[in-house]
């Protein structure tokens, strides 16, 4: 009788979830999240603590991609970090899992452990058990395809019953690219305190059973909520009748109860490699729990795997977070000094304001002739200024960069009487135009996966790109500025030309400025 076993029935005790159903996904390098947390010896949290953007996002540091080496916190799954609990005979809910130590609110408690295994299997499967007479179900859902199945391997996870006021709860987490299932604290528990948390957000179904839980809210059947559960109505065959209201099967598992795990289950010994992980896997005839008639609570000690090979790896520093992955338009101050114009038809253009002027569309014309004297006159910036840079072509794509405010640069070196001044200027200038140009490049690589998916989202481009991406925008950012405050500077401490002398001269029918003093 299942009522006085001394132990639970046998099954596979693991640590790292079970992938004999599909390969374990490798997690390419560029898809490494790296975190900014710098480990400060004054400072604990600073080792990627709450505040810790992979945190922030539940995914877990990468092991030789986290700056804080071996101080990082956050590899809790990797290293089974689990809070101390022991397995313990309960009244009509089979066995559970009690709080060992005092458990604090957040805190991860365990992970569910088990075989990954696809919807379609998971149902197979469910309604196999079913026909078996397994009155305890341990299938959970993993994510839309999947769900893991702790019946015949699984952690002490698989122990925890249900609650309709539970103090736990499933928490998602990224972990080295696959998704997995941890159990979190809602509240402080205190040693002794029986963990539970709610079936019915993660349930996959399983025979209906009568809820012992004993909360003033109690539902009274277990897991009926569950998406699993109702849509298993719905799935089954047709003349699957089995959960008509007359003929659902209730068990009580307060009534004399069914052996949980199929007597033919295999108990072996095995170690499998995922990603140079070993897998922890006991054999649980006598799973290191003692036993007892009287509901001794039963010590399990909690298997601390450091189970990560460490290798230092250099990690370059992201000089910004990945979140929102949306090309930037960078504008201009609005506070613009005198002898700035603007021009908004999204092309780059050069050129004083007399300038354009005069020469409308003999732009082309002029630019040749420009990069001919240019070499003549290597020093003697305004003789070069009338280039027009034709429109960018989008090919069919919206111009993301929308409508451009420009400064009219020359104009303003014109009106300056320091050469030294309209040199810094265009410097910058120049700058300015080489890290636009870099990320307008980067755009165009982008683009094909952007459009593709009809909006600008991080999910759509390696975070290789992205980072590129973030950089060049930082470049800009700082290119812009610089020109600015360059212009700012000069304009507030430099000498002004007339407008007589600025003003441009004809030869061979090109318009030219003249280098001021
Ligand atoms: C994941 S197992 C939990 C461990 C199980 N008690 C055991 O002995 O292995 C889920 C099964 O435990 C039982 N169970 C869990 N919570 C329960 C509750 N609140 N009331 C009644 N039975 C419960 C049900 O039989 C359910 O199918």
């Amino acid at each position: 009788m299942e009522e006085d076993r001394l132990e639970p029935p046998p099954y596979i005790h693991i640590e790292n979830n079970d992938f004999s159903h599909r390969r374990h996904k490798r997690q390419k390098e560029e898809d490494i999240a790296v975190c900014e947390c710098q480990y400060n010896l004054l400072d604990p949290d600073s080792a990627c603590g709450e505040q810790c953007l992979n945190v922030l996002t539940s995914t877990e540091c990468t092991p030789g991609y986290c700056r804080c080496g071996v101080y990082c916190k956050n590899q809790r799954f990797q290293k089974c970090q689990y809070a101390r609990t022991r397995l313990v005979k309960t009244e009509g809910r089979g066995w559970g899992l009690l709080a060992d130590e005092n458990i604090m609110a957040g805190q991860f408690v365990i992970e569910y452990c088990g075989e990954v295994i696809s919807w379609k299997e998971a149902k197979r499967r469910s309604q196999a058990y079913e026909t078996q007479g397994l009155t305890d179900a341990y299938i959970i859902y993993l994510n839309a395809d999947e769900s893991i199945d702790a019946t015949k391997k699984g952690s002490l996870a698989r122990f925890i019953n249900h609650s309709c006021q539970p103090n736990c709860e499933t928490r998602k987490w990224n972990v080295l690219g696959e998704v997995r299932v941890g159990i979190f604290a809602k509240q402080d528990i205190p040693i002794g305190m029986e963990l539970s948390y709610d079936y019915n957000f993660e349930w996959f179904g399983g025979a209906m059973v009568r809820c012992l839980c004993g909360a003033g809210s109690c539902s009274g059947f277990l897991g009926a909520k569950s998406r699993g559960f109702q849509e298993a109505t719905y799935l089954w065959e047709d003349d699957d009748d089995r959960f008509s209201v007359e003929n659902v099967p209730l068990y009580d598992s307060a009534d004399d109860a069914p052996t949980s795990i199929p007597k033919d289950i295999l108990i072996k010994d095995e170690t499998n490699t995922l990603d140079g992980n070993s897998n922890t896997v006991q054999i649980t005839e006598n799973p290191r729990i003692a036993s007892s008639n009287e509901f001794t609570p039963m010590i399990v000690e909690p298997m601390i795997v450091s189970s990560n090979e460490f290798t230092p790896m250099a990690v370059e520093p992201l000089t910004t977070s990945l979140n929102e992955f949306t090309p930037t338009i960078v504008e201009p101050l609005n506070a613009i000094p005198m002898g700035v114009e603007f021009t908004q038809n999204g092309s780059i253009e050069y050129g004083t304001q007399y300038v354009d002027d005069a020469l409308q569309d003999s732009t082309h014309k002029a630019a040749n002739l420009q990069s001919q004297t240019s070499q003549d006159n290597d020093k003697n910036y305004h003789r070069e200024l009338v280039v027009v840079k034709p429109k960018p072509q989008f090919r069919g794509r919206k111009n993301k960069r929308g409508l451009r405010k420009q400064l009219n640069v020359p104009g303003i070196c014109d009106r300056l009487a320091s050469a030294m001044a309209r040199e810094e200027i265009l410097y910058y200038e120049e700058m300015k135009n080489q890290s636009a140009a870099e990320i307008d490049a980067l755009y165009d690589e982008i683009r094909p996966a952007i459009e593709e998916h009809e909006k600008d989202s991080q999910d759509n481009v390696s975070t290789s790109l992205a980072e590129k991406w973030i950089e060049a925008s930082c470049c800009k950012y700082k290119a812009d500025f610089d020109l600015y405050a360059s212009i700012i500077k000069n304009l507030a401490s430099t000498p002004l030309r007339s407008k007589e002398d600025a003003a441009p001269k004809e030869q061979n029918g090109v318009m030219y400025l003249e280098n001021g003093a």
